[in-house]
């Protein structure tokens, strides 16, 4: 059985594979603090209240935060005794490799974000990821990752406005029902949810155009279906999209060392 980790800024998101078969994802916020045992704690006690038998053989991570990585690594060894693969490690080979300026280190997110993508729908596609980051995946016809845009994510927008000026409040998003807002709360919301639909559909219209072809649009992350049902924005929303790449990549490592 595979156990998929894929670690963001905000959560971190287990799933639990028998081959092809998907079981169950498990989801807690980030810390870096978290040890190995606290992991196994709340694994363990998940697993045994959703009644899942589990027998982990292979571990593959995915972390927009490094310090994160050293723990889940003593995770995998100390109770599955096995040696996690790390998506952005050398030893971890991908399908298609990036083509980016050199020295430069690519979020490993976005890498199986690729992946996953490429998979599904083949090449000329970008993958929008609303997650603490809202991201821009650029993938060439040949799946590889070449480059993209990276924007500040819509939660993370609110909380700076909320901090940064004494009258404004903590706003949820939501879809306005007006672009005029009567109220504070309102025309937070609507500057965001418009701010955002006009920042995706910009962002994309130009990277179409500058790659000269027509593009697939690939929606991931929390907050693409708010967006997706108001307006349309996108070719496809995938919300198991990042997973789905882990265990794409995982499968061509396990490919090219037999
Ligand atoms: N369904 C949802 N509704 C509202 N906010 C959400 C939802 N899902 C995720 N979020 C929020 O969106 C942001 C990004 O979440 P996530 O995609 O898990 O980020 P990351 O992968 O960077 O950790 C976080 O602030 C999270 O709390
Ligand atoms: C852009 C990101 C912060 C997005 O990750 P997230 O916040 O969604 O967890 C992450 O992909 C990252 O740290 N990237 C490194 C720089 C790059 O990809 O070019
Ligand atoms: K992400």
């Amino acid at each position: 059985m595979l156990l998929a980790i894929d670690c963001g800024n905000t959560n971190t998101v287990f799933s639990i594979w028998d081959g092809e078969k998907f079981l169950c994802t498990l989801r807690t916020s980030t810390h870096h603090a978290r040890t190995a045992d606290a992991y196994f704690t709340w694994f363990s006690t998940l697993i045994k209240h959703y009644g899942i038998e589990t027998d982990i053989t292979d571990v593959i991570i995915s972390s927009t935060v490094p310090r994160v990585v050293f723990n889940l690594r003593v995770f995998a060894d100390r109770f599955f005794n096995c040696r996690p693969l790390v998506v952005g490690r050398p030893e971890c080979a991908l399908p298609t490799e990036p083509r980016v300026d050199e020295g430069t280190i690519v979020g490993p997110d976005r890498l199986v974000n690729t992946a996953g993508a490429f998979e599904r729908h083949g090449g000329d596609l970008i993958v929008v990821d609303f997650g603490t980051a809202t991201t821009f995946d650029v993938v060439s016809a040949d799946g590889a990752y070449i480059g993209g845009v990276i924007a500040p994510g819509v939660n993370l927008s609110l909380e700076a406005l909320h901090n940064a000026a004494a009258a404004l409040p903590h706003v949820d998003i939501a879809k306005p029902q007006s672009v005029i807002g009567t109220n504070t709360v309102a025309c937070i919301q609507s500057g965001i949810f418009w701010g955002y639909v006009g920042l995706v559909r910009e962002i994309c219209d130009r990277i179409k155009a500058e790659r000269e072809r027509p593009m697939k649009i690939i929606a991931t992350g929390g907050l693409a279906p708010l967006f997706q049902q108001s307006v349309e924005l996108f070719d496809s929303f995938e919300d198991d999209l990042t997973m789905h790449g882990l265990t794409v990549i995982h499968n061509y490592n396990k490919e090219i060392a037999a």
